[in-house]
């Protein structure tokens, strides 16, 4: 097959194959790895975003425990002392100067009037309020965390309030404190201390889905509804999650409950922020990888190169069976493995027993295959070697005597070993670049190369003779006639010089038969003008 015509190369294939195979075990195992490390540092993540969700969960519960406790120490103080208005005084500024726990603090009575309030600039000193937190406050006389809402003063906020009774238990009003949610406070400080840089951030949300903590001021207070997250919080439920925010970024997730109020905490990571530290050591391996990859690459094409080298060869050697010199360049090949060694050693077989057909086929092609002598085409190809040469030479045109009467005596069979004995007769005259064929049924040519017609004339007579004294099996002794011309004595024409011949011959058998004639042109002449 032609190698360009060929679908693939078998040194391209092997070439392929191997650096395909070599790309699949490399990326396969640099996949392996990542996708494990990968997997590894999303749980990692998840569970340390969990972690953190809970740490703040129950730290923002531990800051409202502790700013319910103060005020709740406070109650106790201010028991009996409601109308001791400087004592109302100093003690709403140190509680909210000493712990720094509110953003505002108030004491009310039972009535909903602001007794006290630090800062003084609230300007709510004497009011009746009716705020949710106040309200709820009078209703429960009992320690509450209100919901968010906004305050009178326009501030987002929760109040936490704790009651007030009497020495008897006689319900006085409360104590309370608010903390804002869209200005600075001891939540913020708590939960913004801990917002990362790399795009993780945490929020809280109450029971109402409303954010109560979020790092975009925008969005406090803003009502969450469609986000399965909330809804999982607003059940109660806690863990990890990876989930896709609002603005479409994939967070790997943790969140928790603040056990006090039920608000559920957030904390997320980008995803790609958790994995860029893998993305970075994968870059380092690939980079310290690289040579060795590069090397194995290298002995793989190397490698191909050496298997397919012997194929390639013994391919290249199938493509040219016909050639002369095929096998020897098959011989060379150095074919170092088994496989390619049969192969050869197949090919060193079928080329000689293709080479051996193909020279019996170009014998054959110039033999007559009942005598072995050569056919017409050999006396060409020998004339036209003879012209090449410039060779002088002679024809012998020579034709058995009645033949067709040892046929009808004998049969065709007997006939045919005449001429087979004949064909004998002539290779045994006949020296190594002398030409014997038989070119019809019974007529035969001999061509002698370099002999002139005497020498030849010599040669057809010994012929003649031996033929004449040679006993031939059932049919006994025959005779043969001989025509003889010269090239280029009688004629410069080859065709001329073969009438000639003919002439000669048919003037033997004129002449009684079993004769010698050689062309004379003179004689020629005067036996054409006579
Ligand atoms: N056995 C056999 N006979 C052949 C073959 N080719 C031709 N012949 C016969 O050779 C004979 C030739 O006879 P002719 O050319 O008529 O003449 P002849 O009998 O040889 O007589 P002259 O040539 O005149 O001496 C014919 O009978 C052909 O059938 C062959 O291959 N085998």
């Amino acid at each position: 097959m032609d190698k360009n015509n060929c679908s693939v190369d078998l040194r391209k294939l092997i070439l392929m194959l191997s650096i395909v195979s070599g790309l699949v075990i490399v990326v396969s195992a640099f996949y392996a790895a990542y996708s494990v490390q990968r997997q590894q540092l999303i749980q990692a993540s998840l569970a340390n975003n969990y972690v953190y969700a809970d740490k703040l969960a129950k730290t923002t519960d531990d800051f409202l425990g502790s700013a319910q406790q103060q005020l709740m120490f406070s109650a106790a103080v201010l028991s009996g002392k409601l109308n001791d208005k400087s004592t109302l005084a100093s003690e709403v500024d140190r509680i909210r100067l000493q712990t720094d726990s509110f953003n505002s603090v108030l004491i009310v009575d039972v009535t909903t009037e602001v007794l006290a309030t630090s800062p003084e600039a609230l300007q709510i000193t004497g009011l009746k309020l009716s705020t949710p937190g106040v309200l709820e406050s009078i209703r429960q006389r009992a320690p509450v965390i209100s919901n968010p809402y906004v305050s009178t003063a326009g501030n987002l906020l929760i109040f936490i309030s704790h009651p007030i009774f009497s020495g008897n238990g006689d319900y006085l009003g409360f104590v309370a404190g608010t903390v804002y949610l869209k200005k600075k406070s001891a939540l913020h400080r708590l939960l913004g201390e801990h917002y990362h840089k790399d795009g993780s951030y945490i929020y809280v949300v109450d029971q109402n889905r409303r954010l109560i903590y979020h790092p975009n001021a925008a969005r406090l207070g803003e009502t969450v509804d469609n986000n399965p997250l909330i809804d999982r919080l607003v059940q109660g439920d806690e863990g990890e999650s990876i989930i896709v925010n609002s603005e479409g970024v994939e967070m790997l997730t943790g969140f928790a409950i603040a056990r006090k109020t039920g608000w559920g905490v957030v904390a997320q990571r980008p995803m790609r922020a958790a994995l860029a530290p893998l993305d970075n050591l994968m870059q380092q391996v690939v980079y310290k990888t690289l040579p060795a990859v590069i090397l194995c690459f290298v002995v793989i094409v190397w490698s191909a190169k050496k298997i397919s080298m012997p194929l390639r060869m013994l391919a290249d050697g199938a493509q040219r069976m016909n050639d002369d010199g095929t096998e020897k360049n098959i011989q060379n090949v150095k074919s170092w493995y088994f496989e390619a060694q049969e192969l050869k050693k197949a090919m060193l077989l079928g080329v000689g027993l293709l080479h051996g057909n193909i020279r019996k086929l170009r014998e054959d092609l110039h033999k007559d295959p009942l005598t072995g002598l050569g056919n017409r085409r050999s006396l060409d190809a020998a004339l036209q070697k003879f012209k090449n040469l410039q060779m002088d030479f002679s024809v012998l045109s020579i034709d058995i005597d009645y033949f067709k009467t040892v046929n009808d005596t004998h049969g065709h069979d007997v006939g045919d070993t005449v001429l087979q004995h004949l064909a004998q007769f002539l290779s045994h005259i006949c020296r190594v670049d002398d030409v014997p064929c038989r070119v019809g049924g019974e007529e035969f040519i001999i061509l002698l190369p370099g002999t002139h017609k005497v020498d030849a004339a010599k040669i057809a007579e010994r012929l003649r003779q031996n033929v004449e004294a040679t006993e031939i099996p059932v049919v006994g002794k025959i005779t043969i006639s001989v025509g003889i011309s010269c090239y280029p004595e009688d004629a410069r024409d080859v065709f001329a010089v073969f009438k000639h011949g003919d002439e000669m011959l048919y003037q033997a058998k004129r002449h009684g038969r079993n004769r010698v004639e050689v062309f004379r042109p003179a004689r020629a002449d005067a036996e054409a003008s006579a």
